[in-house]
């Protein structure tokens, strides 16, 4: 008992907060609701009409005839004007609910933290956004009305039967109240089918994005076989729970066509007995089979709205979910920029991302405006999670980040973002033009200015020598770009963003000489009259910072120039004589040659 009291409450709970979406378009619902009326009464009017037109036609009354046909135009003009309207309202306040909602949605996706991103698949969220939106876009059009149409007409039906004939109407009204129980029984579970459902659309959706856009490394490894077996045994899934829907929703069409057709077989029986008795009247009888018509097509056609409110149900709440989800801070303070205080600090900063672990562990730093500091370190000591809390796409659990002298905390997220530019080794591209990707879409920038960071990345004449020039579009995620294009494609993006402080992922050495080179004259630009924090993998880098910090399972283990590092005989003479002494060999050979 308690369940199905909670069940209904949520569903309708949930209801309630899609009605926020239609109030700025409540002259349109107004309308809608006005026409849906207005419909039903009009048909209300023709049962009206058939009662006269029947009874003139029998007994020969001229001037009763041509009443009932006058009415019958006006039946037929109102029937043509009410039904423009009403379709045109609810198309209008219904598209731009939904524009309204994938505005909301989306917004609040790019408000999500970057925790939630790594721990759901964008394809659940594309599934909940589309299908999800397009479900409550269909129901707020055609069924929310459909239900007041329909109770309204069938009310004033059985108010008019009950006037024509009580007895016929008791005859057949006997069978509704076990229809009822019939319907609401049979539409229950189709709120959580159509719940579990929308769940597995999201999966396969996550699927096919991970098919598509893991497609290069599914070639290599042989893995279509495993990939396309995974996916069938969602396929499957999804298969299985839209049967569940659908076999339900075919019991409950098989109830409309019983509960469509014994109300009509018992009155066709005891109407007829009563007009061959002189009880009741042919016209009288006709308009009564009218209004019949309408009740049993309103309790016919409520179960499947019913059961389409359980499935919009079902998808709002999982789209309302999103809704709640804990999104980034807003607010916070702009601080102006002091020219002696340090660009980043971090005081005694400790960190975990599964509440358990901690992956960084009493780190504190201070990186001075102007200067360079390397973060060097074993994989998973912990480098990228530093990149991770200076750009406040996590909170630090201990300690304090501090930019320029100002707890990061306390800083407006944006602001503090807008003084940081991230080059990191992943380069994602927009669909759209290279200039439009170095803009990053904004268009405050002129095209001097794009051409001159496109110079200084080292990709100006690549660009150049494209058909299309800096309009050139670039596919999804920039297939058409090589590895080191993209990157310098990335590099142009942060040197036209000029932001003070530079977070650079230093490119590991996967890349041809040519490429590699010309990188590493595009980073040097970009470093130019800039506080950097590297995670360096040259030691060039390294040995031109001003400071090294040696990162070792979360922890600062040494710090100093390379030089200091290199004296101290501890982990990072181990990780240099691992990494980078071959580099320094062919450093070495490089400037015997200058000599
Ligand atoms: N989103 C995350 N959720 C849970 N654990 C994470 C997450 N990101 C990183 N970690 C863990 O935190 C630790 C530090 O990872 P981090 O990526 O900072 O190391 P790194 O030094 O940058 O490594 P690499 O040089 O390989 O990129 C690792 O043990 C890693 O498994």
């Amino acid at each position: 008992m308690n369940n199905k009291a909670e069940g209904q409450h949520s569903s309708l709970y949930t209801m309630r907060r899609v009605l926020p979406f239609l109030r700025p378009y409540r002259f349109w619902v107004i309308v809608k609701l006005l026409c849906t009326i207005l419909n039903a009464a009009n048909d209300i009017f023709l049962v009206y009409v058939i009662n006269i037109l029947v009874n003139s036609s029998l007994s020969g009354d001229k001037e009763e005839l041509s009443k009932s046909i006058q009415y019958m135009i006006i039946f037929i003009v109102i029937g043509i004007i009410m039904n423009f309207l009403d379709t045109y309202s609810s198309g209008r306040y219904s598209a731009y609910a939904a524009r309204d909602m994938k505005d909301k949605f989306s917004s609040q996706i790019d408000h999500l933290p970057i925790s939630y991103m790594e721990t759901h698949h964008s394809g659940d969220l594309v599934s909940r956004m589309t299908n999800g939106i397009t479900t409550i876009e269909n129901f707020v059009k055609d069924d929310l009305m459909g239900i007041v149409f329909e109770i309204v007409r069938v009310s004033v039906s059985i108010i008019v039967m009950f006037f024509l004939s009580w007895k016929l109407l008791l005859f057949c009204i006997a069978i509704l109240p076990l229809m009822a129980i019939l319907t609401t029984r049979i539409s229950r579970p189709l709120n959580e089918y159509s719940s579990r459902l929308q769940m597995s659309l999201a999966k396969s959706n996550s699927a096919v994005q991970d098919a598509i856009s893991g497609i290069y490394m599914i070639k290599s490894y042989n893995l279509i076989q495993v990939m396309y077996g995974k996916f069938k045994s969602v396929l499957e899934q999804m298969l299985a729970d839209s049967l569940l829907v659908e076999k339900r929703k075919s019991v409950m069409g098989s109830v409309s066509v019983f509960v469509e057709t014994v109300p009509f077989l018992l009155f066709f029986l005891f109407g007829g007995y009563m007009v061959i008795q002189g009880d009741f009247t042919a016209g009288g009888l006709v308009a009564f089979a009218q209004l019949l018509t309408y009740l049993v097509g309103g309790m016919g056609s409520l179960p499947n709205k019913i059961s389409n409110y359980s499935i919009t149900a079902g998808v709002a709440g999982h789209l309302f979910e999103l809704m709640d989800e804990k999104t980034e801070r807003r607010g916070g303070k702009t601080p102006e920029i002091s020219p002696s205080a340090p660009a980043l600090e971090f005081i005694n900063v400790s960190c975990s991302y599964d509440g358990l672990n901690r992956v960084l562990k009493d780190v504190s730093f201070t990186l001075p405006q102007g200067k360079t500091l390397a973060l060097v370190g074993s994989s998973g000591s912990g480098k990228s999670t530093v990149f991770k809390l200076i750009s406040g796409f996590y909170e630090s659990q201990n300690g304090c980040i501090k930019l320029f002298d100002e707890a990061l905390s306390e800083w407006e997220l944006s602001a503090a973002r807008s003084l940081i530019s991230l080059v990191s080794q992943e380069t994602f591209l927009f669909s759209g033009s290279i200039a439009e990707n170095i803009t990053c879409g904004k268009t405050e920038f002129n095209m001097k200015d794009v051409v001159r960071a496109a110079k200084m990345a080292n990709i100006h004449d690549y660009i150049q020598s494209l058909p299309e020039g800096y309009q050139t579009l670039v596919g999804e995620r920039g297939v058409k770009l090589s590895g080191g294009q993209r990157q310098r494609v990335s590099i142009a993006r942060a040197i036209l963003k000029d932001a003070p402080i530079l977070l650079l992922d230093e490119p590991t050495s996967a890349l041809d000489t040519e490429s590699e080179m010309l990188i590493q004259e595009a980073i040097h630009h970009i470093m130019l009259d800039k506080t950097v924090l590297v995670v360096a993998h040259r030691l060039s880098t390294i040995i031109e910072a001003d400071e090294v910090i040696v990162l070792d399972e979360g922890r600062i283990v040494e710090s100093g120039t390379h030089k200091e590092l290199l004296d101290k005989a501890g982990t990072y003479k181990r990780l240099y004589d691992k990494q980078w002494i071959k580099q320094a060999e062919s450093l070495m050979v490089l400037e015997g040659e200058g000599a």
